[in-house]
C-alpha cells in the first residue's frame, strides 16, 4: 500500500502515509495498541471500508469498486465475529459453496481439529440439538471455512487468539499456520505467542504518537520475542501492494 490515508467520519486522521510493501506467502503480525487502527487497516485492505488517499493494491489490483468482486474471492475475512447460521458446523463450512465437495469439507474439519464437532449445531443456531461451540472452536470454523476457498489467498485474521485460553489459543495457532502454509497471512494480534510465529511484525503507532506511522521487523526465530526496537524501513518504490500465495 501506497500512502494510505484514513479517518473514520467525524474522526481525526487514524492513518497517514502508511507505505508498506507485503509478499507472497509472508505472515505478517500487525500490531500496535488498541485504537492503533490494526482492523481498520484490515477493513480497508479487505475493501470494506474506503480509503482517504494513497493506494492499496493486491495482487498488482487496486482495492476499489470496479476490482471489489475479483478481490474478494481471493481474500478470507476471519474473525471471531464469524456469523453461524442454523446448522452443523459441516454444514457452516460448506456455506452456500455449491461447487464445495464433501471431502474437502472433511480435510478443513481436520486441518481446523473441528472433526470431533463436525455434527454439533453451533451457539444461536436453531436446531434442536443446540450442543453450541465455544469461542475457540468458533474461530476454528472461520478457519475451515476459509480452508474451502481455494482462491482465498490472502488471509485477513483479526485478533484470533483473543480470548482464548493458551491451549486453545495454540490450537488456533497451529490450525492458522497450516492454512497459511501456501496463502499470504496478515493477522491483527497482540498475543506474544502468535507474534512470534510470524516472519515479520508491522507495528501501528497510538493516535497519540505519530499517526499511523508503521514500523516494521523481521520476526527471528521463534522463539525470540517480539523485538521491542523496531527498524523503521521506509519502502522502495514501487510502491507497493500485497502478493498472494500462489496456488499448492
Ligand atoms: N466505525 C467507526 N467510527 C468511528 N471510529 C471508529 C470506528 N471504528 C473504529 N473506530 C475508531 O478507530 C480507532 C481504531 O480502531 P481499531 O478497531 O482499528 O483499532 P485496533 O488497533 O484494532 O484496536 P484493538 O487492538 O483494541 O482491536 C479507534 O479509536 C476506534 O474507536
Amino acid at each position: 500500500m501506497d500512502q494510505l490515508r484514513f479517518r473514520h467520519a467525524g474522526e481525526p486522521l487514524l492513518l497517514d502515509s502508511l507505505t508498506l510493501r507485503i509478499r507472497a506467502g509472508e505472515r505478517v503480525a500487525l500490531v500496535g495498541p488498541s485504537g492503533a487502527g490494526k482492523s481498520t487497516l484490515l477493513a480497508l485492505i479487505a475493501g470494506l471500508l474506503p480509503a482517504a488517499g494513497g493506494e492499496i493494491r493486491v495482487d498488482g489490483l487496486p482495492v476499489d469498486e470496479v476490482h471489489a468482486r475479483r478481490l474478494r474471492a481471493r481474500m478470507a475475512w476471519i474473525g471471531q465475529g464469524s456469523h453461524v447460521f442454523a446448522g452443523t458446523v459441516q454444514r457452516n463450512v460448506a456455506l452456500d459453496r455449491s461447487g464445495v465437495r464433501r471431502e474437502e469439507v472433511r480435510d478443513a474439519l481436520a486441518l481446523a481439529a473441528l472433526d470431533g464437532v463436525a455434527q454439533a449445531l453451533p451457539e444461536g443456531s436453531l436446531g434442536e440439538r443446540g450442543i453450541g461451540l465455544s469461542g475457540g472452536e468458533l474461530m476454528r470454523l472461520a478457519l475451515a471455512r476459509a480452508a474451502v476457498q481455494p482462491d482465498a489467498r490472502l488471509l485477513l485474521v483479526d485478533e484470533p487468539t483473543a480470548h482464548l485460553d493458551p491451549r486453545t489459543a495454540e490450537a488456533v495457532i497451529e490450525g492458522l499456520l497450516r492454512l497459511a502454509r501456501d496463502r499470504t497471512l496478515i493477522v491483527a494480534t497482540h498475543d506474544p505467542a502468535l507474534i512470534a510465529r510470524m516472519d515479520r511484525t508491522i507495528a501501528l503507532n497510538a493516535r497519540d504518537a505519530t499517526i499511523g506511522t508503521a514500523t516494521d521487523t523481521p520476526t527471528d526465530t521463534p522463539t525470540d520475542p517480539p523485538t521491542k526496537t523496531p527498524i523503521v524501513t521506509p519502502m522502495a518504490p514501487p510502491h507497493a501492494s500485497i502478493a498472494l500465495g500462489s496456488a499448492a
